[in-house]
């Protein structure tokens, strides 16, 4: 059977494929021309992507050889979901081995903005920094504050459990269902979107993304919300209106942002949310650890050998398929 691996990933994912005698087609560079993506997949029986590649109807259509796709993601957004389970291709991902990584960043972008740290630390480096000013460089502190969270799964979990644990802040959330471990154990609230933008402090965004839900956070959202608000998004960037949320950081109507996820990816550096001084932006870092790395390479490969095995892959987002 042929994996047909677009990118590097760590080594124990490869070491895992090798011990089960899979052959890995890699290419020689990371970065392959879209033409040449496409030139792997026609060698394919199964591709373990990484990146932001497609998988839709076309590429089904053009594609009949590539019968499973094990995404290196939790996230699974860029895969039509519906069309791979009409035609029985199970599509692997790699849940909670990242969860403690991509929370950490969102409670590090939230921390980062409360005090405009990247603002700060610009003010240093350009030798801005005159003297202490009793009114200048403030910032807000997080104790007691709500925190607002759209999608209360894994990830949203672990960044309402940190907030609850360092801030001791109330936490509301809006969820497709009631998450009773968060109401048990976090005294979590379930509240409408509509109170969610208009009661929180921070908005933390952990939901998965779906094109319905395409610019979700728009100009009238912002404008409901307190002007204290601060909105970190480390789920995708196509959740958030870009000229929307820089009009609202702009004017002021919301305190700051904080972005892990950009549409598109990567954001150009002459984005005019950039030279904002209430912004900080990273380059999609979320599970960007070595353990967090490590766990998806290993999910990623045991979904790749359970294909090739006839069995039912251990993380699928179509477990239906086997039915
Ligand atoms: N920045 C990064 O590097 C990373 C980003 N992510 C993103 O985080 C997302 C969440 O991951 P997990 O927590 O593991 O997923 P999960 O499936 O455990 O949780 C997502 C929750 O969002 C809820 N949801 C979806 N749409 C909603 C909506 N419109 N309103 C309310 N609730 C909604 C679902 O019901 C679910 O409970 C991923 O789908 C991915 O897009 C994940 C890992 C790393
Ligand atoms: O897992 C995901 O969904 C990511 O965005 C990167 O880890």
């Amino acid at each position: 059977m042929k994996v047909f691996l677009n990118k590097r990933i760590p080594q124990i994912g490869i070491d895992l494929l090798k011990e089960n005698n899979l052959e890995i087609i890699t290419p020689q560079t990371d970065n392959l021309s879209h033409e040449e993506w496409l030139e792997n997949c026609k060698k394919a029986d199964i591709i373990l992507n990484v990146g932001k590649n497609k998988y839709d109807k076309d590429f089904f259509d053009n594609f009949p050889n590539v019968k499973a796709i094990s995404l290196f993601s939790v996230g699974f957004d860029q895969v039509d979901i519906a069309e791979a389970t009409k035609r029985k291709i199970p599509v692997g991902n790699t849940p909670d081995v990242l969860s403690r990584a991509t929370s950490d960043v969102a409670f590090l972008l939230m921390q980062m903005v409360s005090r405009k740290v990247n603002y700060n630390i610009e003010k240093v480096k350009s030798g801005n920094w005159k003297d202490f000013d009793a009114l200048e460089e403030l910032g807000q502190e997080l104790y007691g504050k709500t925190l607002g969270i759209l999608g209360l799964g894994r990830i949203g979990f672990e960044m309402a459990e940190k907030c609850k644990g360092a801030f001791g802040m109330n936490i509301i959330y809006h969820n497709r269902s009631h998450n009773e471990t968060a109401e048990k154990e976090l005294d979590a609230k379930y509240v409408s979107f509509d109170e969610l933008i208009q009661n929180s402090d921070i908005i933390s965004i952990h939901a998965n993304y779906t094109p319905e839900q395409a610019n979700l956070f728009n100009q009238s959202v912002f404008e409901k919300m307190k002007p204290n608000l601060i909105f970190i998004n480390t789920a995708r960037g196509g959740f958030h209106n870009e000229t929307d949320l820089y009009k609202a950081l702009k004017s002021g109507k919301i305190w700051g942002a904080g972005l892990d996820v950009t549409n598109p990816e990567p954001m150009s550096n002459e984005n005019p949310l950039l030279q904002l001084p209430n912004v900080c932006i990273l380059p999609h870092i979320g599970s960007a650890t070595i353990e967090a790395r490590n766990g998806m390479a290993r999910l990623a490969a045991e979904n790749v050998i359970a294909f090739s095995k006839n069995q039912p892959m251990p993380n699928c987002v179509n477990p239906e398929i086997y039915q």
